[in-house]
């Protein structure tokens, strides 16, 4: 037998920074959650219990805090990539470091009209997120978006689908879409650190425009299906960013079921005159997608 593929070190180390702007006082805080995974000259410490070329995953966790204090931790793509090329470069029997980024939402509170200096809120479990593979001379990032909720109360649409002795789903022309945006955009490979620092103002656009075209797109397209309105969703952000190759989507179909209370005094709660509806966990559609430049 031998090691078909390895790789080890530290997940789940949340990290929070703050930025303090002296002369105006502001203060801006990041928070985080990353995962570091190294990949190298390591099979002797699974095989041959040899030590000598383990990296512990404790030192790992060190090394993450120093770099979040030694370099900026935004945009998340910008601090991967630091962090990453310091462990290929510090250990030489390391050729990749896997990195991988969560940085979790403090929105700016808004008091009284004015955005407050130094207070926040969680508005939402929606994240952005970056994995990164860096290796000496290519660095590849995925940058993308996590747990954006969406919900549409019409302006969706079903029909023409596959009717078989399989079907009982009835086409609608006007029902409930919600979603939970998990969206990613691949950027061509960079060669080096400095292609990446190149590129920094870069990646805070791409979110911004993702999300946005994100939303824009799910709330005025009147949705003939999942499909449809996601792969749309990919031609423009890859419009909007030339230097991504690739953009995917997993969306599921979060369904909502009419209630039907004609049982009730003959209660009309059904097609047009439905209002209450009952919100469903499970099971939902999941709609999958990567769309690239051929
Ligand atoms: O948008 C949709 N796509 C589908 O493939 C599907 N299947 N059932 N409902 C659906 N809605």
């Amino acid at each position: 037998v031998s090691i078909a593929s390895a790789r080890y070190g530290k997940e789940n180390v949340r990290v929070y920074k703050v930025e303090r702007d002296s002369e105006t006082g502001i203060q801006t805080v990041t928070e985080m959650t990353v995962c570091v995974l190294l990949e190298g000259a390591i099979e002797p410490s699974y095989t041959k219990a040899d030590n000598s070329v383990v990296v512990a995953t404790d030192s790992i966790k060190n090394t993450i805090y120093i770099k979040a204090k030694e370099h900026p931790v935004t945009p998340p793509e910008l601090f991967a990539s630091y962090l990453g090329t310091h462990f290929i470069e510090t250990y030489k029997h390391i050729h990749t470091a896997n990195v991988r980024i969560i940085t979790h939402r403090w929105t700016r509170m808004t008091i009284d009209g004015k955005p407050h200096p130094h207070s926040f809120f969680r508005d939402g479990s929606e994240t952005r997120n970056v994995e990164a593979v860096i290796k000496k001379g290519k660095i590849d990032i995925r940058s993308g978006i996590n747990g954006l909720l969406v919900l549409k109360s019409t302006g969706s649409q079903f029909h023409g689908f596959v009717r078989d002795e399989f079907t009982t789903l009835p086409e609608v022309w006007d029902r409930i879409l919600s979603t939970d945006v998990d969206c990613g955009w691949v950027w061509k490979t960079f060669p080096s650190m400095d292609a990446v620092k190149e590129s920094t103002s870069k990646f805070n656009q791409a979110w911004e425009g993702a999300r946005s075209i994100t939303m824009k797109t799910f709330a005025e397209e009147d949705s003939p299906s999942v499909q449809n309105t996601m792969y749309k969703m990919c031609e423009k952000v890859l419009e909007f960013v030339p230097e991504v190759e690739t953009v995917d989507y997993k969306l599921p179909n979060k369904h909502y079921f009419e209630v039907d209370l004609s049982w009730h005094k003959g209660i009309k709660n059904t097609g047009k005159d439905a209002e209450v509806y009952a919100p469903q966990s499970g099971p939902n559609g999941l709609i999958e997608v990567k769309v690239d430049r051929k």
